[in-house]
């Protein structure tokens, strides 16, 4: 079984026991229900270079990345750094995040959030809303096409945007791609954890205008991201880049000035 599956089948089995512990009508008495979600999509398109900045601990592919800092330290020095948006992990077994750690992000920054999670169930979507997110990422790979309009429709109806993730032409072509706001190609392979930035490169024209592309993981260079940036991208998903440094926002502030030098 690939890690993607692995991840997949824990996810299952969580989603089954917490709908127990809380069910749907708690999330909906949930204050932050009230809140009106911002729109990721404008945010980073407002900018040359829309960083969506990452809170991330750990992976399956690096045992550790930074358990130094809180999610605030982090996510406040996203904010001041410059950010477009904030990406934070909520899955716990292998990459040491939570729900929790959404929440404490929307307490310290009013910049657009990512639920970044393995979404299967409609339940999770609604999670998302209720504990601050402004957008949810649907990963091709895991879904139907189906379940992604299904998913991507309820995360409409509850005010949020939809970031969808492919990672080659395959996952592309099978997609409702008119179903999403933004369409992010990993350079990632979920299931090999080989990173090549080829891969955003060679799927930018496949993109269609109406979704702002988005290119995730493996990026630290500034170079990497002008070439990126001519093939078509607004948005950059980093996480590691930033999270290893002791001080990620102040990386990405370094990150930034040289970037727009
Ligand atoms: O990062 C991993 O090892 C990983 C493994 C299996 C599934 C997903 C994984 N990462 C999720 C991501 O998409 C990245 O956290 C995100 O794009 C940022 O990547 P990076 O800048 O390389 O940390």
């Amino acid at each position: 079984m690939n890690i993607l599956d692995r991840i997949a089948a824990t996810k299952r089995e969580e989603i089954a026991l917490k709908q127990l512990v809380v069910p749907e009508a708690r999330l909906r008495d949930s204050a932050l229900m009230q809140r009106e979600p911002a729109s990721m999509k404008a945010s980073l398109s407002a900018r040359s270079y829309g960083i969506i900045a990452e809170h991330k601990r750990r992976s399956p592919s690096r045992a550790v990345i930074n358990q130094a800092l809180t999610v605030q330290q982090v996510v406040r020095g996203y904010t001041a750094g410059g950010a477009g948006a904030v990406s934070v992990l909520t899955d716990g077994t292998y990459f040491g995040g939570s729900l929790e750690d959404l929440l404490l992000a929307r307490a310290v920054t009013d910049l657009p959030l990512l639920r970044k999670e393995f979404i299967l169930e409609p339940y999770q979507v609604l999670e998302a809303r209720a504990h601050g997110a402004d957008a949810i990422l649907l990963i091709a790979a895991l879904l139907e096409p189906g379940q992604i309009e299904a998913l991507a429709g309820q995360a409409r109806e509850l005010g949020m945007e939809v970031l969808l993730e492919v990672h080659d032409r395959e996952e592309l072509d099978k997609s409702p791609l008119g179903s999403a706001d933004m369409i992010g190609v990993n350079n990632r392979n979920l299931k090999t954890f080989e990173v090549d930035l080829a891969t955003s490169h060679s799927l930018a024209g496949l993109i269609p205008d109406t979704a702002l592309r988005i290119t995730e993981s493996g990026l630290g260079k500034p170079g990497e991201l002008r070439e990126l940036r001519d093939s078509g991208y607004r948005g950059f998903l980093m996480g590691e880049s930033f999270m290893k440094q002791d001080d990620p926002g102040k990386a990405l502030k370094a990150f930034l000035k040289t970037l727009e030098a």
